[in-house]
């Protein structure tokens, strides 16, 4: 398992090792010891979900939970491929509102760690596309929350877009001019 860092404080990239083979190929996919070791996290996934998003330049996101049921999230692509984005949205964070971008397919293998505290969405680059991804919180509907995608205060690196599927709430999402986040920077030790 590799980790390498990104352009935001804890939002980290992970590729897990192939093994191939005549047959094909083998990876642990998740090892909790591994990644904690490499993350310095200690992390308890409670709930796997996915995703499949039957047209390209499907958009999910931005989405994020609230206190006390904020969601870690382990983000995969299993088939296709997505430009995954997290925006960091702790208040006082010296990134607040700064994003980062990742291309993760299923040929790439990458996986995006993105902390509690952060918005998360991903848009897809080709049709038939499902994403996985765990959690270290179990979805509570009451708490859930929503960004608008293209907010250009957010100025995000989507790549290109054209006409975008988005759902309705995602379509009707807060400005973040006007969005009141229920997250606070906590200064590590
Ligand atoms: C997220 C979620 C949805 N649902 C239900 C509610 C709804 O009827 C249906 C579809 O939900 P949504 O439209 O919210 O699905 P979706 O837009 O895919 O929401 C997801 O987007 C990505 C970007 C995330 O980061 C996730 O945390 C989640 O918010 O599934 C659950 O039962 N459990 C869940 O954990």
């Amino acid at each position: 398992m590799l980790s390498e860092p990104t352009s935001l404080p804890d939002v980290i990239l992970m590729t897990p090792r192939r093994f191939s083979d005549s047959r094909g190929f083998f990876m642990e996919a998740f090892r909790q010891d591994k990644f904690e070791r490499q993350t310095g996290l200690h992390v308890s996934f409670v709930q796997d979900n996915q995703s499949l998003s039957a047209k390209a330049n499907t958009i999910r996101g931005l989405h994020f939970q609230a206190p006390p049921h904020g969601q870690g999230k382990l983000v995969r692509c299993l088939q296709g491929g997505i430009i995954d984005v997290a925006v960091d949205i702790r208040v006082g964070s010296p990134n607040f509102g700064k994003s980062v971008s990742v291309e993760l397919t299923s040929d790439n293998d990458r996986q995006l760690w993105i902390p509690s505290g952060f918005l998360h969405g991903f848009r897809t680059l080709v049709d038939d596309t499902i994403v996985g991804y765990k959690c270290t919180s179990i979805y509570a509907p009451n708490h859930e929350g929503t960004v608008i995608w293209n907010d250009p205060v957010l100025d995000i690196d989507w790549g290109t877009t054209g006409a975008c599927i988005l759902s309705e709430r995602d379509n009707q999402g807060t400005p973040f001019t006007s969005f009141v986040s229920p997250f606070k920077y906590e200064q590590k030790a």
